[in-house]
């Protein structure tokens, strides 16, 4: 055998492994130069030819692998290939059950005599099935539908074997160990686990075990694509079937059995229970995993219905439905984000047993550094500021960006001329013609990882687009921008730090010193992601950051699949510096604006356990809104929590950012600090004594509701004066408080709103006002007293009121504020002479309007043009 016949002997176990069939890889390695992709185009191009677009013969070539060779030459004798459907192939595939066992028993020896090229009929099929990793013992057992003979009492050891041959890992992981238990046992498993700790591997790894098919639900293609590729890389069959994909050939080889692992999105999945329940009966089906299924929960619902109608999987599969099942068939469900809520709606959504495992996993990631800063967000000198850093770290080592760098970073944005690079080709083109509604994405995608893919013709709503929310100019003011620099995760243990410190600032500096090396240093230059809440702002901040000679890219569900699976490729191949990507990049979550979405992009970093930061953007001077929805009550009270939780996380000074995000999912967490993140290593402000200012903004809203001289507080009369005897009805908003305390209080005159603000949240979380509105709000708007309040205005005056003043009230102390004219909004524009003042500013700061041509045509294509024209006559 001569070293090309070595090569072509790999290439045809492996498609055969992928599930083509030989006579297809044959005839491609006769045409083509035997490599591996030349061969898998040569075959999809020639299936396409086949079948004039539509897809059956290529399934009947599956299935004559299925079926064996009689069952071939009976579809073919009957002529009705092309009619039959999948459920017609797979009762054929069900009656010849027997020629299918009778090939298995020989799957070692046929292997050895294919790869001798000596392959015929009936073994084509047992050569499949040795992808599973399946000795010819385990198959026949499987076949017979008993787990327990084929897995046996040594199930580890033979997991550890597939895993280190497929993988190249050592063993499965603790969480990862329980799980296969449970599945083992039949059991249910709901598996909350860190982003990037490995969840995958538990419903891949019963693939491998079993022989049987594992049926993987997924909310994205870009996920789904991703995981298809590894594993064609590992060996491992698989295909992905999306929404609306108009060649079925996929789909129906999938259905056949051709594949180890089929991910599908819910919409798909709920039309393919007849076909899957055929499937069961055939090949057999391991395990439904529902991946991500954080968007089974009805906060969620928006975004995902389809996701609460796989409740139906567990009848469908169930032994009382299906006589051929032993057992019902298992249902995995894995996220890395779940609240307690979320979890009790998963496992009642999705009826899961009352029997279901839990399998929880630290979500604690040792090796991610957060930190917030604050940002305008989209605005270009919010650009300059917040990626300065990155395009240094980016671009030094290039001269000719150096240049760049070290110019004026504003005139350079007007020089359209700037530096830019192949990644963001066609990216001026996409600008022009970017599109933002919500309601009219549409984009192409197909499934067969190892299909080609049929860009022609194919127009499929596909996941991505319900993800990649458009957001409105006001909700760029909360989370906006998260910037997660990535890798490879290699699975290191978590380090865990033990014996912390009380907080202090001189402490934490100390304990920082005492960090394991890894954490004092720099992050290591890798690609970052920049999640962003606009599709426009992807193209924007891609365009600007390619001005500096930063390879970035964009990434939205909107922009052409072509260009998404090159950006996709080129990050994993680190050709990419930047992406800047809407939540359609990677993941699949239900909500923006939450701490839920955050942690899952930031879960995108650090993913080979080396230091990686997190940091998100937010503009902390502004408080966010919801855009206007179609929410349920209950659903917008959710939606206000959830950014109610985000915001407040970016404003909290004093608390490890790690323990606020873990303990967010209810997981205690063991170590106090995490020694890394921004508070850890600033440490919190210092503490103030605002007992005088929490005193005279509790007295004047209690004295509006009236409860009055609580306290004798040293306020002035006329602040109470002003709310008292005015209708009680009417509910006062925070801004009113602040601006008459402002107003009549000297020594209170130069206090901005949102210092006031940032007080009104603490004193709301210490419980001494609530909010008298109804409406959820994202901190409180209508301050009302509460009893704690009142009992808080009867303590002793000097008896100190201690806080660590919030982000919002730094930012509004600082000498030079990097927000605009905020104090003056607080006065109100009631005050004739304030607004008069701040009408004139504003007249004086338009730019002159360029005086009316006489001449000037009117445009016809406005109604403003065409009456104008009319008035000239
Ligand atoms: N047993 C193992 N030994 C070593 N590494 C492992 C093991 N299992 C998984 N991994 C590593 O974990 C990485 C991430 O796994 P995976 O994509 O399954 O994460 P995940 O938990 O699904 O994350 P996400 O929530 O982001 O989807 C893999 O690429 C692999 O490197
Ligand atoms: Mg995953």
């Amino acid at each position: 055998m001569d070293g090309d016949d070595v090569t072509s002997d790999q290439i045809i176990a492996k498609l055969v492994d992928m599930g083509f069939d030989i006579s297809d890889i044959t005839e491609a390695i006769k045409a083509v130069r035997p490599s591996l992709d030349n061969v898998i185009e040569y075959i999809l191009n020639s299936s396409h030819r086949n079948n004039g677009g539509a897809s059956t013969s290529s399934t009947c070539l599956m299935n004559n692998n299925v079926l064996g060779k009689r069952a071939t030459s009976s579809l073919q004798s009957s002529g009705r290939m092309r009619q039959q459907n999948i459920t017609e192939h797979l009762k054929l595939a069900s009656g010849h059950k027997r020629s299918r066992t009778r090939g298995l028993c020989d799957a070692s020896v046929s292997k050895t005599s294919f790869l001798r090229g000596h392959v015929e009929g009936p073994e084509v099929f047992s050569i499949m099935n040795t992808s599973s990793d399946l000795s010819p013992e385990t198959f026949m057992v499987q076949s017979s539908c008993n787990d327990e003979e084929i897995i046996g009492f040594d199930w580890e050891k033979k997991v550890n074997n597939l895993i280190q041959k497929h993988f190249g890992y050592s063993s499965l992981k603790g969480f990862q160990k329980e799980v296969m238990a449970a599945w083992i046992a039949h059991q249910d498993c709901l598996v909350l686990a860190a982003t990037g700790s490995g969840k995958s591997l538990c419903f891949q790894v019963p693939a491998l075990l079993s022989g049987k098919v594992v049926v993987v639900i997924s909310p994205l293609i870009s996920l789904m694509h991703d995981q298809c590729l590894k594993l064609g890389k590992h060996g491992i069959s698989a295909c992905f079937l999306g929404s609306g994909q108009l060649d079925k050939s996929v789909e129906m080889k999938a259905m056949c059995g051709a594949y180890n692992i089929i991910y599908v999105c819910p919409e798909t999945i709920l039309r393919l229970m007849k076909p899957l329940q055929s499937l069961a009966e055939t090949r057999g089906i391991a395990l439904f995993a529902i991946d991500e299924v954080h968007c089974v929960s009805k906060w969620g619902h928006d975004f995902r219905p389809d996701y609460r109608r796989l409740s139906v999987l567990r009848e469908s599969f169930s032994a009382a439905n299906l006589k051929f099942l032993k057992y019902d068939i298992p249902l995995m469900a894995l996220t890395a984000t779940a609240t307690i809520g979320v979890r009790e709606d998963i496992l009642k959504s999705l009826c899961m047993s009352v029997e279901t495992k839990i399998v929880i996993t630290s979500f604690f990631r040792p090796n991610l550094r957060f930190s917030v800063k604050h940002s305008r967000t989209s605005s270009l000198s919010s650009y300059e500021k917040d990626f300065r850093e990155l395009i240094r770290l980016y671009t030094q080592n290039e001269k000719s960006a150096k240049k760049l760098i070290c110019k004026d970073l504003e005139s350079s944005l007007k020089n359209s001329s700037g530096p830019s690079n192949g990644s963001t080709s066609g990216l001026d083109e996409m600008c022009k013609n970017e599109v933002h509604d919500i309601d009219d994405y549409d984009i192409s995608d197909d499934g067969g990882f190892f299909a080609s893919p049929n860009e022609n013709g194919l127009s499929v709503q596909y996941l991505e687009d319900d993800c990649d929310q458009v957001q409105e100019v006001d909700d760029l003011d909360v989370t906006e921008i998260g910037t997660v620099s990535c890798g490879e995760f290699c699975g290191q243990p978590p380090i865990y730090f033990n014996n912390c410190e009380t907080p202090g600032s001189r402490n934490i500096l100390r304990q920082a010193e005492e960090r394991p090396q890894l954490y004092q240093g720099h992050v290591e230059e890798g690609p970052t992601i920049i999640y962003i809440p606009t599709r426009k702002e992807t193209l924007s901040l891609t365009k600007f950051l390619s001005r500096f000679g930063v390879k970035a890219a964009a990434y939205n569900a909107k922009l052409p699949k072509t260009h998404l699976r090159q950006v996709h490729k080129e990050f994993h191949e680190d050709e990419l510096q930047v992406v800047v990507a809407t939540v359609a990049f990677g993941m699949g979550i239900d909500k923006a604006n939450s701490l839920e979405a955050y942690y899952q992009e930031a879960g995108r970093a650090g993913r080979d356990g080396k230091l990686a930061d997190c940091v998100l953007y937010v503009n902390l001077s502004r408080m966010p809104t919801l855009l206007p929805s179609q929410r349920s009550v209950e659903q917008t009270k959710q939606a206000y929590k959830m950014l109610s939780d985000c915001f407040r996380y970016g404003m909290k000074t004093s608390c490890c950012r790690a323990k606020m995000l873990v303990e967010y999912f209810g997981e205690e967490f063991s170590q106090e600090r995490c020694l890394l993140c921004d508070i850890c290593i600033d440490g919190p402000p210092e503490i103030q004594d605002v007992k005088v200012e929490a005193t005279i903004l509790v007295q004047l809203i209690a004295t509006h509701y009236g409860y009055e001289n609580c306290q004798d507080v040293s306020c002035d009369d006329d602040a109470i004066h002003y709310f008292k005897g005015r209708n009680l009805t009417e509910k006062p908003n925070i801004r009113a408080f602040a601006s008459r305390i402002r107003e009549q209080n000297p020594t209170f005159a130069a206090s901005d709103l949102i210092w006031w603000r940032g007080l009104a949240r603490i004193l709301e979380d210490r419980g001494f006002i609530r909010d008298g509105d109804d409406m959820s709000h994202v901190q409180i708007k209508f301050p009302e007293p509460t009893d704690s309040g009142l009992r808080f205005l009867k303590s002793e005056l000097d008896q100190p009121f201690h806080v660590y003043p919030e982000a919002d009230m730094l930012l509004s102390t600082k000498s030079h504020k990097p927000y605009s004219g905020f104090s003056e909004w607080g006065k109100g524009w009631a005050d004739p002479e304030i607004r008069r003042q701040r009408l004139e500013r504003r007249r004086a700061q338009r730019k002159p309007r360029k005086p009316k041509s006489r001449n000037r045509k009117p445009d016809l294509s406005t109604v403003r043009g065409r009456l104008s024209a009319k008035f000239k006559k």
